[in-house]
């Protein structure tokens, strides 16, 4: 089986897909966000705080290459940027992997985003207008990289159950 990769920007519902996802298919899934935590030692916030973003994009990059090199099937779901920076987007379209985009509307993930900021450092002091200015921008330079997936579903009216299904049908 191909190892199964959904990405997204924040909040369009990776991680909750990707945990039902895995229990359906009985295999494992690896929060690429989780994977770097726990390596480190250090939370995703702090990680940024005291070691900055470059060094936080390099060290996406090394561990999402390692989740690729594992030989069993898993299901990924990656950080919201992590396609947008070390071509991580051509890791996308391997033939040993199965990428899905779950593309949400900026008001759907401003929606979601708003009730839970503080440990998504990107957007975690803006309050709601300006959060809807930096996602609105944010999703128009990174579309290009979520396109690169091999597969998208629009999420914003479908329920955890519906999203989940339509990946299993195109597994079939
Ligand atoms: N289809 C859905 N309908 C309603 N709420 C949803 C849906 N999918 C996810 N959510 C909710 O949206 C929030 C964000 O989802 P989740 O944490 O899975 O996003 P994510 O893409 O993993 O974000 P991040 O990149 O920040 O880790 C959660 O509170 C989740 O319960
Ligand atoms: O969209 C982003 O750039 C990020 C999303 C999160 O999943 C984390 O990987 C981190 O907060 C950066
Ligand atoms: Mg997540």
């Amino acid at each position: 089986m191909k190892k199964i990769i959904l990405l997204g920007y924040m909040g369009c519902g990776k991680s909750t897909v990707a945990r039902e996802l895995s229990k359906k298919l009985e295999i494992p899934f690896v929060d690429l966000d989780e994977f770097i935590e726990k390596k480190l030692g250090l939370s995703i916030k702090s990680i940024f705080a005291e070691k900055g973003e470059i060094y936080f994009r390099k060290l996406e990059h090394e561990c999402f290459v390692e989740l690729l090199n594992f030989t069993e099937p898993i299901v990924i779901g990656l950080g919201g940027g992590t396609p947008c920076y070390a071509n991580n987007h051509e890791l996308l379209k391997r033939d040993d992997v199965l990428s899905v985009y779950l593309k949400a509307s900026i008001d759907t993930l401003v929606g979601r985003l708003s009730l839970n900021k503080n440990n998504r450092p990107l957007i975690a002091n803006k309050n709601d207008e300006e959060m809807k200015e930096f996602i609105a921008t944010h999703l128009f330079e990174r579309s290009y990289y979520y396109n690169q997936a091999q597969y998208k579903i629009v999420v914003d009216e479908q329920t955890i159950a519906q999203t989940v299904e339509e990946i299993l049908a195109i597994l079939t």
